[in-house]
């Protein structure tokens, strides 16, 4: 995706949750300085392909979840899902963080040729400036929600689980999965269920532009369509 067609829906997330255009552009631009071009040919292996979006929700520690990772073509986990699946003995072919909860583990997927794809925003500059330099530059994707500029790319998405789904769809991945996906869960405190609410709208209007259907929308699908009808009208 470009940032043209993902702008009206980022500006509906920045409104809706209250965050700052101006600083997500200052972060990227902070991470700009620190980063380097990555060629995104790098995940053209990753076309036709089933790919595993695993999710950081508790579930994903359950036998099924694991084992839905695991037969996937490419694993692309999101923040802490990496350290699960790792832990399982289940290879993870890239990482998508925002740097807030398992920074080393990015660290040493880079250091193993392990591409990860690094988020800066308004609320992580201090991490970005901190974690950002000890990555393997050559396997560092530098990634912004606002305009891209430089050696930071947007292809779409907001939390990480999302991201890593619109990178794979942008990859040209063929089926998608979502090992670990809770929408619903309620151990969330209550901004990280409104995410998790954009989460489920980016995904849902993902599989509308992909003619697709995500089975982990399945519950969710009615108030989904309500709610993109309301966003994407003209
Ligand atoms: N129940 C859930 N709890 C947390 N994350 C979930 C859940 N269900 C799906 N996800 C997806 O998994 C991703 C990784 O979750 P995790 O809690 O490990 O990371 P996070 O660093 O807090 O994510 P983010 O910063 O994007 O909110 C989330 O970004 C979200 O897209
Ligand atoms: N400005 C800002 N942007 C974000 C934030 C956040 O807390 N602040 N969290 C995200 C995923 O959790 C993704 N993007």
């Amino acid at each position: 995706m470009n940032f043209e067609t993902f702008e009206p829906v980022y500006e509906a997330i920045l409104a809706d949750l209250g965050f700052d255009r101006d600083a997500d552009e200052a972060a990227r631009d902070v991470a700009a300085g620190l980063s380097t071009p990555f060629d995104l040919s790098r995940f053209d292996g990753w076309e036709g392909r089933t790919v595993a979006v695993a999710g950081g929700a508790p579930c994903l520690r359950e036998d099924e979840e694991i084992r839905r990772a695991r037969e996937a073509d490419v694993v692309v986990a999101a923040s802490t899902a990496a350290d699960v699946l790792l832990e399982a003995g289940v290879a993870v072919d890239c990482l998508v963080t925002d740097l807030d909860k398992n920074p080393e583990t990015a660290v040493e997927l880079t250091e193993r040729g392990v591409p990860v794809a690094a988020h800066a925003h308004g609320d992580n500059v201090p991490a970005v400036r901190e974690w950002l330099p000890r990555f393997d530059a050559d396997h560092t994707l530098t990634t912004t929600q606002a305009a891209p500029v430089g050696p930071v790319y947007n292809v779409g998405g907001f939390t990480d689980g999302d991201r890593a789904a619109f990178l794979a769809d942008h990859a040209g991945a063929g089926r998608l999965t979502f090992p670990g996906w809770a929408f619903d869960d309620p151990e969330v405190d209550p901004m990280k269920a409104r995410k998790l609410a954009w989460a489920a709208r980016l995904l849902g209007w993902l599989e509308r532009l992909r003619g697709d259907r995500f089975a982990v929308l399945d519950d969710r699908r009615d108030r989904v369509d309500r709610e993109l009808e309301a966003l994407l009208e003209p």
